[in-house]
């Protein structure tokens, strides 16, 4: 197969992932069905098992030309614009997998969100890689499920190994939650 064609069929199954994710969040199967499900999950787990390979070699979370890069445990993203370092800017979506209560996003996976869109903003092509110092959110108004949303993540500033990084989340013109952070450049033999 192709890398292309890999990428391709990484993607649909992360999609359908997604869906499986969002549906088992939703669902109270019967003892039945739970069983088949359990079943079909360790089947699937040992095959997949066999196919491991090093960090370098996978697609999970690593694949910036796919939505959520190539994830289904991060809400739905897509980048639309892009100029890293300076800015990224995009469209996302949490589904019900990632409920907190009373139709909101869990408060946990908005920050998740912010932290994928600053590591791909501080760790573009070229860039020395860096890792997130603080990341602090600020929730003003509730994520609803299922809501098209759009984001907008931006460097701030730089300062010798620091970079300062910034990032909106609205729902129509509603910010739903802002995000500033520090990213500090790893030194050499840092892990
Ligand atoms: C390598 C990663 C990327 C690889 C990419 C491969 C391909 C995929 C690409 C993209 C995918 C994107 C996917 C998302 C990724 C998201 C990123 C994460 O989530 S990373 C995980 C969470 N973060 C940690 O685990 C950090 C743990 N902490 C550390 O390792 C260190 O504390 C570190 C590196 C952050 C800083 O430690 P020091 O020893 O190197 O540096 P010191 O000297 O302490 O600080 C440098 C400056 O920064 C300030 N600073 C450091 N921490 C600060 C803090 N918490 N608050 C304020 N200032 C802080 C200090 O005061 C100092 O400032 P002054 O130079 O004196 O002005």
């Amino acid at each position: 197969m192709t890398a292309e064609a890999s990428l391709r069929q990484h993607d649909a199954v992360v999609t359908r992932l997604r869906h499986f994710l969002d549906a088992l969040a939703s669902a109270a199967p019967d003892e039945q069905s739970g069983e088949r499900l359990r079943h079909d999950l360790a089947r699937w787990t040992e095959d997949l098992r066999r196919y491991a390979v090093p960090e370098s070699r996978r697609y999970y979370g690593r694949s910036p030309t796919l939505a959520s890069a190539g994830q289904a445990t991060t809400p739905w993203y897509v980048v639309d614009e892009a100029t890293p370092p300076e800015r990224l800017a995009g469209r996302a979506s949490f589904g019900t997998f990632f409920l907190g209560g009373r139709g909101a996003a869990h408060g946990g996976t908005i920050p998740l969100l912010f932290d994928e869109l600053f590591g791909w903003l501080a760790n573009s092509e070229g860039m020395p890689p860096s890792r997130t110092a603080y990341l602090t959110t600020n929730y003003r108004a509730v994520v609803g499920i299922g809501r098209p949303l759009t984001f907008t993540a931006w460097t701030d500033r730089v300062e010798g190994r620091k970079r300062f990084l910034r990032a909106e989340l609205r729902d129509g013109d509603t910010v739903c939650a802002e995000a500033d952070a520090l990213f500090v450049t790893l030194r050499p033999g840092q892990p």
